[in-house]
C-alpha cells in the first residue's frame, strides 16, 4: 500500500473507530457520515481469537471483547479464547467462564463480557479468524503450534504477548518468527508494562505491538495494519504504541522476567532499594547487549522509550510475580519451583524457563561470562551459588 492510501485508509476508516481512538491523538476527524461508514466498514467484519486464558490470556480477551461489542461493523461479536481445560472442584473451567461470567482460576473478582466464548477444542478456536493472539506460557508454544498445523490459512495474522524466547542448540529465535515459520503466517508481538491483574480491573497502563509485514511480502491476507490493530486492542484504559521493531520489543518482554528474579533475590534478604537499582541497571544493559548480539536489527530506542522496554522491566521487578518468586527463595530457602507452587496457584513464572534457556545458549555460544547478571540468576535459580555472593559474581565481570 502507498504511504497516501495508508493515509486514506487510516483516515476514513478512523471515522468508524471513535470515540477510543480519536481520545488517544491519533486520529484528527471524528465526524463521519453514514455513507462513509457503510462504503468503508468490511464486509466480512474481523474475527478475532486468542489462544490462552490464563491471567493475561483472560485479560486481553476480556479487552479485545470489550472492542467487538463497541465496534459491530468492523468485528465479529463473540471471540473465542482457547482455555486448557482443567477441573475446578469437579467442573470444567471452560463451562465456569461461559456460565458465570469469570475465569475463577486464573483472574477472580474480574467480571467478563458475554461475548467470550471459553473453548477446550484448539482447532475449533481458531476457526474462520482473521486475527489470532497468542497468550499462554511459553513453554507451551510447541505443543500448541503442532496442534494448530494444518489448519489455519496463510491469510490469518497472529500478535503474539507471549514473553519468552525460542532457544534450541542452533541458536535463538523470536516466539514470533517461531510461529510464522510454523504456521506460514504473518505475527507480530505485543508487550508492556502490563501486570494483568491492574488492567483487567482497567487501570490505566500503556503497552506497545510491534508489527512488521515485510515490504516485499506478497503472501494473501486481509489488510490488518495499524488501524485494526489499534481499533482491536486500545481502550481508554489500556493505551497502544505502534512500532515495526518486533525483535527489540519480544526481547525486552523475555529478559525482563530473568531480571526480576534478581531483583527479588536481593528484595527478600532485605538489601533495600539501591541493591534492586542496581540489579535493574545491570539487567539493562544486559538486555540490551543480548539484544544487539542475536537481533542486530533491534532498536536501542525500543529499550529506552517504549511501554515494552525500560518500563516493563521497572513493573516487573516492582510488583509481577517473577520478582515474587526470587523473593520468596531469598526469604525462605525454597526452590524456585517450589516458590512458583506455592505462590502462583497453577501460574506461571517465566523467568525460571527464560533464565535456563538463556544459560544454554549463552553457554553453547561461548559468551555465558559476558553476562554476569544471567549467569549468576541463573546458578542462584538452580541452586549452585548463594545469593550473598551476587555482588561478587556481577563486579568479576564488570
Ligand atoms: N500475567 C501477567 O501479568 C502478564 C502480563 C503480560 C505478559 N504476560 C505473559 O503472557 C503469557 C501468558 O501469561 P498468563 O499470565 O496468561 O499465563 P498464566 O501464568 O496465568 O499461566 C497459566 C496458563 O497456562 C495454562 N496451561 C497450563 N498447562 C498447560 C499446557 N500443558 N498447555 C497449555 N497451556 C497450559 C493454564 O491453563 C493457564 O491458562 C506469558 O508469557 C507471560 O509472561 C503475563
Ligand atoms: O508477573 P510477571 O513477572 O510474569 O510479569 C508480568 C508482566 O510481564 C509485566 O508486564
Amino acid at each position: 500500500m502507498s504511504s497516501t492510501s495508508a493515509n486514506q485508509r487510516l483516515q476514513q476508516l478512523g471515522k468508524i473507530l471513535e470515540p477510543d481512538l480519536s481520545g488517544a491523538g491519533i486520529l484528527a476527524s471524528t465526524e463521519h457520515s453514514h455513507d462513509t461508514i457503510s462504503q468503508l466498514t468490511p464486509e466480512h467484519p474481523y474475527k478475532i481469537c486468542v489462544i490462552g486464558g490464563g491471567s493475561w490470556g483472560t485479560t486481553i480477551t476480556k479487552i479485545i471483547a470489550e472492542n467487538c461489542l463497541a465496534r459491530p461493523r468492523l468485528f465479529r461479536h463473540h471471540v473465542n479464547m482457547w482455555v486448557f481445560e482443567e477441573k475446578i472442584n469437579g467442573e470444567n473451567l471452560t463451562e465456569i467462564i461461559n456460565s458465570r461470567r469469570e475465569n475463577v482460576k486464573y483472574l477472580p473478582g474480574v467480571k467478563l463480557p458475554r461475548n467470550i466464548v471459553a473453548v477446550p477444542d484448539l482447532v475449533k478456536t481458531v476457526k474462520d479468524a482473521d486475527l489470532i493472539v497468542f497468550n499462554f506460557p511459553h513453554q507451551h508454544l510447541s505443543s500448541i503450534l503442532s496442534q494448530l498445523k494444518g489448519h489455519v490459512p496463510p491469510t490469518v495474522r497472529g500478535i503474539s504477548c507471549l514473553k519468552g524466547l525460542e532457544v534450541n542448540k542452533d541458536g535463538c529465535k523470536l516466539l514470533s518468527e517461531h510461529i510464522s515459520d510454523e504456521l506460514g503466517i504473518v505475527c507480530g508481538a505485543l508487550s508492556g508494562a502490563n501486570l494483568a491483574p491492574e488492567i483487567a480491573r482497567e487501570k490505566w497502563s500503556e503497552t506497545t505491538i510491534a508489527y512488521n509485514i515485510p515490504q516485499d511480502y506478497r503472501g494473501p491476507g486481509r489488510d490488518i495494519d495499524e488501524v485494526i490493530l489499534k481499533a482491536t486492542f486500545h481502550r481508554p484504559y489500556f493505551h497502544v504504541n505502534i512500532i515495526d521493531d518486533v525483535a527489540g520489543v519480544s526481547v525486552a518482554g523475555a529478559l525482563k522476567n530473568v531480571v526480576a528474579l534478581a531483583v527479588g533475590f536481593v528484595d527478600g534478604l532485605g538489601w533495600g532499594d539501591n541493591a534492586k537499582s542496581a540489579i535493574m541497571r545491570v539487567g539493562l544493559l544486559e538486555i540490551i547487549k543480548f539484544s544487539e548480539t542475536f537481533f542486530p536489527k533491534s532498536q536501542q530506542s525500543t529499550f529506552t522509550r517504549e511501554s515494552a522496554g525500560v518500563a516493563d522491566l521497572i513493573t516487573t521487578c516492582l510488583g509481577g510475580r517473577n520478582v515474587k518468586v526470587g523473593r520468596y527463595m531469598a526469604e525462605t530457602g525454597a526452590s524456585a519451583h517450589d516458590a512458583e507452587r506455592a505462590l502462583l496457584n497453577g501460574q506461571s513464572s517465566q523467568g525460571i524457563v527464560t533464565c535456563k534457556e538463556v544459560h544454554e545458549l549463552l553457554t553453547h555460544v561461548g559468551k555465558m561470562e559476558e553476562y554476569p547478571l544471567f549467569a549468576a540468576t541463573y546458578q542462584i535459580t538452580f541452586g549452585s551459588e548463594s545469593i550473598e555472593n551476587l555482588p561478587n559474581l556481577l563486579s568479576k565481570n564488570l
